[in-house]
Parts: structure tokens; sequence; C-alpha cells
């Protein structure tokens, strides 16, 4: 399929995608020890632009730091590197997965003197959450899994390893059932979904939950709350949202760059609002994907245009 002529760039080299492979000893593969990103680009009528490069870039760097993870690429190179792949494999926009992970050398938790490797792939994705999923919404369950604490796992760097806790939840709403989970934090409250943040409408005010609610700092959520200012809605972006909050929400919505905003119509079979896709998730997802799709020229600075680099 039309994957095979894929083109990844590894460790400094363009290579075929059935090439870019690892040795089973890798240390990322045994403890999880690797950091990446997700990142969208978007079909423009100025070509392909990725959305927000520059501060996918910036966490990326910074999520090896507790890891004590050296990129030995600079940002210009994993830059190009980007650039290239979305031109030689043709893209119009899609998705594009960069990772940096302790490599083979010697086995045991610590990474010693292990390589750090990087590779980025880029492929067409559609809806993240399944086709109808941005007009009608999503049925999602409270996982019975709690999200580890940022004290525990820094939840503000994007570990490959962290996602265990993610896959747990996830598959255990799917299960039952359920399209995605909501997962709470070790205090019971509202912290994000698996692969996405959340957030919550009442009474016209937006809130979504803070750092301190061991969330990864999104750059989606970012992006929505500042529309969201734009047109004058007040966003609380530090709030903490009890399980019971969740019940009597008017609106709730997750956002990621895989999820884009994909609305919440029924938490638990309880159904929220309307069980419909809201009024304010409508308003601010149309400007979402008219700022994304460049139906507007607000915010240039938030788009790398790769046939103009
Ligand atoms: C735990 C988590 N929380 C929030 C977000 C939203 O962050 P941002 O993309 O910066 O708005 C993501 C992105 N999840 C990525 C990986 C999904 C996957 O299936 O893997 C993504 O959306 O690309 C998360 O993984």
């Amino acid at each position: 399929d039309e994957m095979d002529v894929s083109t990844i760039w590894m460790s400094g080299e363009y290579t075929d995608w059935e090439d870019a492979t690892v040795h089973v000893l890798t240390h990322g593969l045994h403890y999880g020890t690797g950091v990446f990103e997700g990142v969208r680009a978007y079909d423009t009528d100025r070509g392909p632009a990725i959305f927000r490069w520059e501060e996918h870039l910036e966490r990326l760097y910074n999520s090896t730091k507790p890891y004590d993870m050296e990129i030995p690429y600079t940002r210009e190179e994993l830059t190009e590197a980007t650039l290239e792949v979305i031109r030689r494999n043709d893209l119009d926009g899609g998705y594009i997965r960069p990772i940096a992970f302790y490599g083979y050398d010697s086995l045991g938790v610590s990474p010693k003197d292990n390589p750090t490797e990087v590779a980025i792939a880029a492929w067409p994705w559609g809806t993240y959450l399944g086709e109808d999923a941005l007009e009608n919404g999503v049925d999602v369950m409270v996982s019975s899994w709690r999200k580890h604490a940022s004290s525990q796992i820094p939840t503000n760097a994007k570990t490959t390893g962290l996602y265990v806790n993610s896959m747990l939840a996830g598959e255990e709403a799917r299960r039952n059932g359920y399209v995605e989970a909501i997962v709470l934090n070790k205090e019971g409250n509202v912290a994000e979904g698996p692969g996405e943040n959340i957030f919550m409408v009442r009474d016209g005010k937006l809130y979504t939950p803070g750092l301190s609610q061991s969330i990864l700092d999104g750059i989606t959520r970012d992006t929505v709350i500042t529309l969201a200012r734009e047109r004058g809605y007040e966003v609380d972006d530090s709030a903490t949202i009890s399980r019971g909050e969740l019940n009597t929400a008017d609106e709730l919505f997750f956002t990621g760059s895989a999820a884009e905003v994909t609305p919440i119509r029924k938490v638990d079979n309880v159904v929220i609002g309307e069980g419909t896709r809201g009024p304010v998730t409508e308003e601010l997802q149309t400007a979402f994907f008219d700022l994304v799709e460049r139906r507007t020229d607000d915010h240039e600075e938030w788009f790398t245009y790769v046939d103009e680099q």
C-alpha cells in the first residue's frame, strides 16, 4: 500500500519504511525510555503547512530533560529533516511522528552510554476518534485506571512509557463499548483523556484542568484557549474539575493534535447537554478548522509552509 513507499528520516539518513528498524535489545523498547511528538500538517492553498511546529519541537527537547537524554541534532536539522520527509512522501497534509529514544548498546535500567536514536515519520491520518466523531461526538467512560501523578512520572513530558497508562484506560473503555476514556488523577479529579486534553463548558464559561492536575501541556489545548479568549469567552485554564461535574457540564470536548476538537456527548451513558456537539464546542471547532486549513489569516506565526522553506 502507499505506506510502503514512505521515507523515514532515521539518525541522519532518509530510509525506506521497511528498513527503518531497531535491534530487539533497544533500551527504549524494554523500558519505555523514549520521547515523542504528534504533529499535524494541513493541506492549504499554499501547500502543506505544519501546525505549531516550533512549539512541538520545543516540547520534544523539553521532554528529554527528566531523562538526561541528549538529542544529537539541532532544531534546524530536525526541522529540515521533517520538511524533507513531507516532501519525499509527497504528503499534502498528514500526521508527523518524531521520536527520540535510548537505543541499543547494553541492557539494564540505566541507559548508561546507550546512544540516543532519533527518527521522524509522517503519514496520512484521518479523524482520530472515528469518521463522524467530529460532528456527532463520542461516548466515553471514566476509566477505573487513574492517571499516574506528575510526581511519579513527569506528565508534562511526552514520554513513550507513559502510554501504558493511556492504553490501559483507553482499552478498558473500548472493551466496554465506548470510544475513549476520561482519566482521573490520583486525587480523583479530572485529568485528561488517554491521548487528549479535555474542556468543560458550563454557563458559557470554559474550564480545562491545569498542569497541577497531572496532564500534558497540550498545544491544541493552548490553541483552543487562545481562540476562545479571542471570541470573548472566559477560560479557566487551571481548573480543578471533579468527577461529578462531568455529569452536569453543558458541553465537554477533547483536544489534541490527533483528536483535533472532538465533542463528548455521553459520559458513562449520562447524556451531556443535549447529547450532541454543543454550540460552544461547534463554534470553537469551526474556528479551529478555519484556522488550520487557512480559511483565515490569523496566527500566521503558527504555520510552517513546507513549500516555502
Ligand atoms: C496524554 C495526552 N494529553 C494531551 C494530548 C494533546 O496534546 P497536543 O497534541 O499537544 O494538543 C496528547 C497528544 N496525543 C498525541 C498522541 C496520540 C497517539 O495516539 O499517540 C497526538 O494527539 O498526536 C496526549 O498524548
